[in-house]
């Protein structure tokens, strides 16, 4: 029985834990919400407390549903909501302030500073991402401007800064370990990709002391071990990488040109770019998709705010739908003589806008304009932007250029004919894998790999199960008149646009 691997998902909504047996099968789940903070407008914060006990709940439920126990289990792998930020006492553990969540957008002003400053192409060439209040290293600079005595603490070398990942390993070791992934690294904004290690000088310019940041680890290493108090008996934890690239090891895109998409609340295109750093002219971000034994594969990711979120909006704000299943039958009614548009910049728009400022826009309304009509918009929404993304990975990078196909994953997937309007808008096959927790999967396959219980990438590879291939089934005509009303309703949403 001792082939096992625990997977702890802690995502942006819920932690979630994954038994997988020996065959690779899932064995065990659980899952737990938590709650979401919103103390001003804008900011979003977690109770870093309740990520860790609600990942300590949900792997004890998993274990237990598996009907295994410790002993059985090989490895403890973790995938985690990226640029997230924790800080917290070396000595005693503690948390010393609210997780501040990669939705936070309360340093969009401070960001706004050092684009003034003319900073972007510095934090661009050695980080591959872009001023935005997305990333860790704002975030850890308003803490350490805010919280009451942290930066003399963090200039002592007292206290600790970390993404979920290395908050959780810090837990599960005791506090004997303070690590993290050059995954979870490279979304900090303070993390060079090229040389693999901190940065001195954009450390400098956002006043981070060196002494609070984790230690940075392969994705497949030794993260030291679980107290045998947690889970009954000590487990080594052997793979960690932030939840988006996880997903991308879990829908086994290992080769240069392969390519998934992640359809939860938000949406995240990552294109695997191998040992190429492929430096974006397209407002892309240029990220580390894995490193395995001290060997860097890069990737290119478009990152989308809002996807099914948007689907939340339909139920919840306008209450049109009674559950997230119902609105792909829904928008099936939907009139083809109307065209409604739906640009979900509730919190902004991302890749490749990037515009903090926008916000969400509906074009092309008529008196016969109704729920179905919403319901197609949003979730049109979702394929539109995922063609924007693509086509400026095209742009970007020649290895994007052949006939990629799309894998995806996350909960949007579910819906048939989302998948569908998917494969129409691309103009290209998508498909759908059997196991659509992905991300929990390449958490797995990074901690059975190094524990030597699951099979080298090329196996993994092979095991994929493809669950459907969507073919693009729309008239192209049809396809470039919704395109380019998709366009022209979001230069109308865009804040260059009011301003002009
Ligand atoms: N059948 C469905 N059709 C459309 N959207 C769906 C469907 N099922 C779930 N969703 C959407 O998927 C999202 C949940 O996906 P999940 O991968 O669990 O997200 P996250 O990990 O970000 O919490 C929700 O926003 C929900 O609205
Ligand atoms: O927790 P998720 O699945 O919404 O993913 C969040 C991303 O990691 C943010 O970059």
């Amino acid at each position: 029985m001792s082939g096992h691997i625990l997977a702890i998902d802690q995502g942006t909504t819920s932690s979630r834990a994954m038994v997988f047996d020996g065959a690779m099968k899932v064995s065990g789940v659980s899952q737990q919400e938590f709650k979401q903070h919103f103390p001003a407008s804008g900011w979003v914060e977690h109770d870093a407390d309740e990520i860790w006990d609600t990942v300590v709940a949900t792997s004890r439920k998993a274990l237990e549903a598996a009907g295994i126990t410790a002993a059985d289990v090989a490895a403890v792998g973790i995938a985690n909501q990226r640029e997230t930020v924790v800080v917290w006492d070396r000595e005693t553990g503690r948390p010393l302030h609210r997780a501040i969540v990669w939705q936070d957008r309360r340093t969009s002003e401070f960001c706004q500073g050092l684009l003034q400053r003319d900073l972007e192409p510095t934090f661009a060439k050695k980080t591959g991402l872009l001023i935005d209040p997305y990333f860790s290293g704002t975030k850890l600079s308003w803490l350490l401007e805010n919280v009451d005595g942290l930066r003399a603490k963090a200039e002592a070398g007292t206290v600790c800064f970390g993404t979920v990942d290395s908050w959780v390993i810090y837990n599960l070791t005791g506090g004997k370990v303070h690590a993290t992934d050059a995954t979870n690294a490279s979304r900090t904004l303070l993390y060079n990709i090229d040389d693999n290690a901190w940065d001195e000088e954009l450390c400098g310019i956002l006043d981070v002391p060196m002494a609070m940041l984790p230690e940075v680890k392969n994705s497949a290493d030794d993260f030291g071990e679980t107290v045998p108090e947690l889970f009954g008996g000590a487990i080594p934890i052997f793979g960690v990488a932030g939840d988006q690239q996880a997903a991308t090891i879990g829908n086994a895109c290992f080769q240069p040109g392969m390519l998934k998409s992640t359809y939860g609340t938000g949406c995240f295109a990552v294109l695997n770019t191998g040992s190429e750093r492929v430096a974006s002219k397209n407002r892309l971000l240029t990220t580390i998709g894995y490193r395995l034994d001290g060997q860097t594969t890069y990737a290119l990711e478009g990152s989308i705010f809002i996807a099914g979120a948007a689907v939340q909006w339909l139920r919840d704000s306008l209450g049109i739908i009674a559950e997230a299943a119902a609105s792909g039958p829904l928008a099936e009614q939907a009139s083809p003589k109307e065209a409604v548009y739906l640009v979900p910049a509730f919190t902004g728009l991302g890749a490749p806008h990037w515009d903090a400022d926008a916000r969400g826009a509906m074009f092309g309304l008529t008196r016969n304009s109704g729920p179905a009509e919403f319901s197609r918009a949003a979730l049109e929404s979702v394929a539109f932007q995922t063609l924007d993304l693509l086509e400026a990975m095209k742009r970007d990078w020649q290895g994007a250029s052949g006939d990629t196909v799309l894998r995806v994953d996350g909960g949007m997937v579910a819906s048939d004919w989302t998948m569908q309007r998917l494969a129409d808008i691309l103009a290209a096959p998508v498909d759908r894998p059997s196991i659509l927790e992905t991300t929990a999967v390449g958490a797995a396959w990074l901690a059975g790999f190094r524990a030597g219980v699951w099979p080298d990438a090329e196996g993994f590879a092979k095991a994929w199960v493809r669950d459907r291939r969507f073919e693009p089934q729309m008239d192209e005509d049809e396809r470039q008149v919704r395109i380019a009303g998709w366009r022209d309703a979001v230069s109308r949403t865009l804040t260059k646009h009011r301003h002009a």
